[in-house]
């Protein structure tokens, strides 16, 4: 019997014009999927630097590598032009845990589609460190430059050059952020400053470091340091007896941490025999309060950066009592920092104050003319 050739075609052909209108359907979507993800990845990578406007030019951190040229490309702007969003990688678990005061919830995560951007561009060792001072502020300042662009950080505390060192750089790369030609990579762990190995080890790494300190009346931030410890362990001495090593003679115990940290002339001695002045930008973390825009500005004038962020991007929170960013990282919101920054501190003994002031006068007076700076807290 002769088949039937006709129903024989219709029904055995693979082009079929269902088949035929969803296999283009399929193939359409893979294309434009493949284009976007092109654009939004290496495309922008590819960008040449000569695009953009006023980015700066900064090595990528590895040691001998060379400095980038122009800054970061256009589209990678675009891409990265976040209102607000960091260059925050998530915290591998193998790091170590943050300073439980010191996580900004929200803030550390990217959005969903700044995840996707985040595929592109490379991990680099930093370029930029805020090596200090504990309690000075260097949350507040990482959190609002990382509104600039051409800015990716690390959300939590590496602590790479005193805890982590044996990890190798490679570990401490893989803690970065991606970033594209042109953006600066930063990390901030206040315990480097004064960490006696921590300048040796960062100039090992890169010469060129460009090293951020955040400086506060080391009174306040003695009893700031305090405070927070206060937080976790109710039970310990009070400050004023923490202070003394005896109190009848009212000698200072140096040997106390809260103490230690805010002889900043000290430490400071130790950063400059391996970085010049040149390289070490100190910001006053009372003027990052009053005054977050002009502080902001000095550190980016210092990284070489546009100055993108001003003082259209602050508001003074009253119930917060601090400067907070009209933009959180990735929404629209407004973002201040969380409850463990800004705490009262607790009522301490004028006396103890008073003779904790005279204590740092000289060595306050040492750090200003190392520095050229008076940062009046005297
Ligand atoms: N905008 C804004 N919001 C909240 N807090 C601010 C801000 N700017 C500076 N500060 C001050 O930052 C102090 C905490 O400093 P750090 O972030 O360096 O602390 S830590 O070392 O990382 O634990 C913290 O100290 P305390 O007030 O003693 O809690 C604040 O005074």
């Amino acid at each position: 019997m002769e088949p039937n050739v006709t129903c024989f075609c219709v029904d055995a052909s693979p082009f079929h014009p269902v088949r035929r209108k969803l296999l283009l359907v399929f193939i359409m979507l893979f294309l434009w999927l493949y284009l976007f993800y092109c654009c939004a990845g290496s495309c922008a990578a590819a960008v040449p630097g000569a695009v953009l406007l006023g980015s700066p030019s900064l090595a990528d951190g590895r040691p001998g590598a060379e400095k980038a040229p122009g800054g970061a490309g256009l589209l990678s702007k675009l891409l990265l032009l976040r209102a607000g969003q960091p260059g925050t990688a998530p915290r591998p678990a193998s790091a170590e845990p943050p300073e439980a005061e010191d996580t900004e919830p929200g803030a550390l995560e990217p959005g969903p589609i700044s995840r996707f951007f985040n595929g592109s561009g490379s991990k680099k060792l930093p370029q930029a460190i805020i090596v200090g001072v504990k309690k000075g502020g260097t949350r507040a300042l990482l959190e609002f430059l990382r509104v600039h662009p051409d800015i990716r950080a690390v959300g939590a505390e590496p602590h790479f050059f005193d805890r982590n060192y044996e990890k190798g750089f490679d570990w401490y790369r893989d803690l970065m952020p991606r970033t594209l030609d042109g953006q600066i990579t930063m990390e901030k762990t206040p315990s480097y400053f004064v960490t006696k190995e921590a300048p040796a080890r960062i100039s090992a790494m890169s010469k060129d470091m460009k090293l951020i300190v955040v400086v506060r009346d080391p009174v306040t931030r003695a009893i700031s340091d305090y405070t927070q410890t206060l937080s976790k362990r109710p039970d310990i001495p009070t400050f004023e007896s923490l202070t003394f090593k005896n109190r009848t003679t009212g000698l200072i115990d140096t040997s106390w941490s809260a103490i230690q940290i805010g002889i900043y002339a000290k430490h400071l001695e130790n950063w400059l025999q391996y970085f010049p002045m040149s390289q070490i930008l100190f910001v006053s973390g009372e003027r990052l309060i009053t005054d977050p825009a002009g502080e902001l500005g000095r550190v980016q004038d210092f990284l070489g950066l546009k100055r993108i962020i001003t003082d259209k991007h602050f508001y003074f929170n009253q119930t917060k009592g601090f400067p907070c960013l009209k933009k959180a990282e990735g929404s629209s919101k407004p973002h201040c920092l969380g409850k463990t920054k800004g705490r009262t501190h607790p009522n301490i003994d004028q006396e103890v104050v008073q003779r904790l002031r005279e204590f740092y006068r000289p060595f306050n007076m040492k750090f200003y003319q190392m520095t050229g700076h008076n940062f009046g807290w005297d």
